[in-house]
């Protein structure tokens, strides 16, 4: 069942426009001249009731933006959003009823304040059941292990312990949608998958639906199962990982030949190849070539090969490819690579 539905969604911010020169200053102290950036471009999707879905894309695509709009903090330009039944930036009250934000690099917890005053509070405002809230605790303190945090202040806790607060917090009054902005960021390696497992295991539990967003690919591949790509304020691809591998990934790969002769010129039509320490990388289509008939090409033109392997392009090499440029010209900016 679909619980977020998101029409034709776009979003201009209005910018000053400063004027040059003395006189420009004072013109701009009386008047000021504005122009419109637009960050979301006609967006349009759907996310199902318990599904987790990463929402990606580089520097400035519009992922926070998109948050910001469907978490109910921000007004879009036009467009239509849909939160589970209602419009989230109409209905600010009854939408943070049902939905958490929580972004790595800010938090929800009071800097001077013992963690469990954050946690009092939140069951004050969003008014948490007794039975609810303790429930919550004892479940957050066993697999978050926030217990010996709650007594100190938040600017005490490391980066990890603050994030693994702000998870509890934020889930206390059972959200039935999350968002997550960058939840991983700054973290080291083992806290990384503590949180992963943590977000997978309360979508296993309570079907909540989660949307994230993140830089970090390893958060994309470890706990979502859909993924939504932005670019530029427009959604370039949607769907499964799967399906993002076998249409992008799958379809390009790389041979790495060393040859006897070890420094050969080579130049195969259609195919990029760069050499290091002699080892030569031949980049395919693998719609257009297949291993073998490289192998044979290279044959052909009487190189003896010594070693090969065959690498397919893992999800963040994919995902680097389609950032730097679109399903579209892939294939050609391949060739001119050549
Ligand atoms: N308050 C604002 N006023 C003007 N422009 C803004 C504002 N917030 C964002 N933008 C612009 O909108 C575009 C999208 O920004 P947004 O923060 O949504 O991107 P993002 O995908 O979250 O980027 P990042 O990965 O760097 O966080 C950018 O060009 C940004 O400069």
């Amino acid at each position: 069942m679909e619980i977020i539905r998101v029409q034709n969604l776009s979003k201009d911010y209005k910018i000053a426009k400063p004027r040059k020169g003395a006189y420009g200053v004072i013109r701009d102290m009386v008047k000021r001249e504005w122009e419109y950036s637009t960050a979301l471009n006609n967006v349009s999707f759907s996310i199902d009731e318990g599904e987790i879905v990463g929402y990606i894309g580089p520097n400035g695509a519009g992922k926070s933006t998109t948050l910001k709009i469907i978490s109910g903090v921000l007004y879009p330009t036009s467009g239509d959003v849909r939160v589970d039944g209602i419009v989230p930036y109409r209905n600010k009250k009854e939408n943070a009823s049902k939905i958490a934000l929580i972004a790595g690099q800010r938090s929800n917890l009071y800097w001077d304040l013992p963690v469990i005053d954050s946690f009092n509070l939140m069951k004050t405002i969003y008014k948490i059941p007794k039975t609810v809230y303790d429930d919550n605790m004892d479940k957050f303190c066993d697999i978050l292990g926030i217990g010996p945090l709650l007594k100190m202040p938040v600017r005490q806790l490391s980066l990890g312990q603050r994030m693994r607060a702000d998870f509890a917090v934020a889930l206390l009054h059972n959200p039935r949608i999350v968002y997550l902005d960058e939840p991983t960021i700054g973290l080291d390696v083992v806290a990384k998958d503590s949180i992963r497992d943590f977000i997978k295991q309360v979508n296993k539990e309570r079907k909540t639906t989660i949307m994230l967003t993140s830089h970090d690919i390893a958060d994309i591949e470890r706990v979502c199962n859909k993924v939504i790509v932005l670019d530029k304020g427009s959604i370039i691809f949607s769907g499964e990982i799967s399906k993002l591998k076998q249409e992008y990934g799958s379809k390009y790969c790389v041979m790495n030949v060393s040859f006897e002769d070890r420094h050969p010129e080579l130049y195969l039509q259609g195919m990029k190849i760069t050499e290091n320490n002699g080892i030569y990388s031949i980049h395919f289509d693998r719609s257009h070539h297949s291993p073998s008939s490289v192998l044979s090409m290279l044959l052909e033109k009487g190189l003896k090969i010594v070693d090969f392997t065959l690498t397919e392009s893992s999800l963040e090499d994919t995902i680097k490819e389609i950032y730097s440029t679109n399903k579209d010209n892939y294939e050609e900016r391949l060739l001119v690579n050549n």
